[in-house]
């Protein structure tokens, strides 16, 4: 079905939207959802006090709430927030104050460990479409989020074997008023893709800058002091937040595990051709990646 179908105007796709966790991904969607009148009206909860003081302050709730269960009723899209590992206490704790026919989603970045945790408490009659939106940033909290984070950015949704489509194409649909392309495919094939897209790369991050660190002090102060733009990007991503990504990491143990045997194994290949001073393996391999650079933002400006 395409989506023209479902709103031919820029009409609220859907009533009451509901946040569980308000941090960078969670206020990101309240503040698109105000901005571009996305719903009608946008409940947020948070468990703790502190959070819930400053999305008061900052002002992107419709309401707020301490009990997802109060955010939840009557909500007919409600999208859980939090880190992959509480969203399967999450769906436990909202499931009996889901109204029927709502959709109930998700934003985590591994799939499969998501769709196992969650899926069981969904009561029938409530459409579970889990989602990834593949935009970020390093900071996390409240404060973290903006309305323009989805912009142009892909959206993955994984909707599961025998869904209602009619769910998929609505929540399609509000992603794509929120800025974002979407992407639909099964949450294996999303963990294989973004384990070596996105989940190895922050592994790299996180070890580089701790091989850094790990240095004895008079080098490790010239790595601060010269610390160069390749080492700079590392730094940033090293930055994004310990709980989300070790949640990750546990999360999509066996897709990171495979990817970083072949990394080991393509690292080695490099290490042996410097030891050899194999010259042309290593101008080959540095052509053929900056083939890919090119290839990718030949594609971005198409
Ligand atoms: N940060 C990023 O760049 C991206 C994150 N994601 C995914 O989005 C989800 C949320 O990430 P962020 O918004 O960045 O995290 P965040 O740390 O900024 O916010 C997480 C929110 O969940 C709440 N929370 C934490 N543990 C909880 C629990 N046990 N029960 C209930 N609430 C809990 C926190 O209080 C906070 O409000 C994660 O699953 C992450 O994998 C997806 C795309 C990008
Ligand atoms: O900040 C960055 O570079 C990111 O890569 C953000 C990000 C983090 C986790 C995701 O699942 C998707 C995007």
């Amino acid at each position: 079905m395409s989506t023209q179908e479902i709103t031919p105007n820029n009409d609220p796709v859907f009533e009451r939207v509901a946040l569980v966790g308000a941090g960078l991904i969670g206020s990101s969607l309240a503040w698109v959802s105000r901005k571009k009148g996305l719903a009608r009206h946008v409940a947020v909860t948070s468990r703790s006090d502190a959070t819930r003081k400053r999305v008061a302050e900052l002002g992107f709730a419709d309401s707020l709430h301490a009990e997802a269960k109060d955010a939840v009723t009557d909500a007919d899209l409600v999208i859980v927030c939090t880190p992959v590992g509480a969203c399967g206490a999450a769906a436990e704790a909202i499931a009996p104050y889901l109204k029927p026919g709502a959709i109930v989603s998700d934003v985590g970045s591994v799939k499969m460990a998501v769709v196992r945790d969650m899926g069981p408490h969904i009561p029938e009659g409530v459409h579970f479409v889990p989602g990834h939106p593949i935009a970020g940033t390093e900071h996390s909290g409240p404060d973290a989020g903006f309305a323009e984070l989805f912009e142009g950015r892909w959206c993955i949704l994984t909707p599961l074997p025998g869904g209602d489509p009619a769910a998929t194409a609505k929540l399609r649909l509000f992603w794509e008023r929120a800025g974002s392309m979407i992407e639909e495919m099964d949450a294996e094939h999303h963990d294989k893709v973004l384990a070596i897209t996105s989940h190895l790369p922050h592994l790299i991050a996180y070890t580089i800058v701790s091989t850094a660190v790990d240095l004895e002090e008079s080098t490790k102060n010239e790595v601060i002091k010269f610390s160069a733009s390749g080492f700079r990007d590392f730094t940033r991503i090293a930055a994004s937040d310990p709980v989300m990504w070790r949640d990750i990491f546990l999360n999509n143990r066996e897709a990171v595990l495979e990817m970083l045997q072949r990394f080991s194994e393509d690292l080695s290949y490099l290490q042996r051709a410097i030891r050899w001073g194999e010259g042309d393996k290593l101008q080959e391999l540095f052509t053929r990646t900056r083939t890919i650079r090119r290839g990718i933002i030949e594609a971005k400006q198409a």
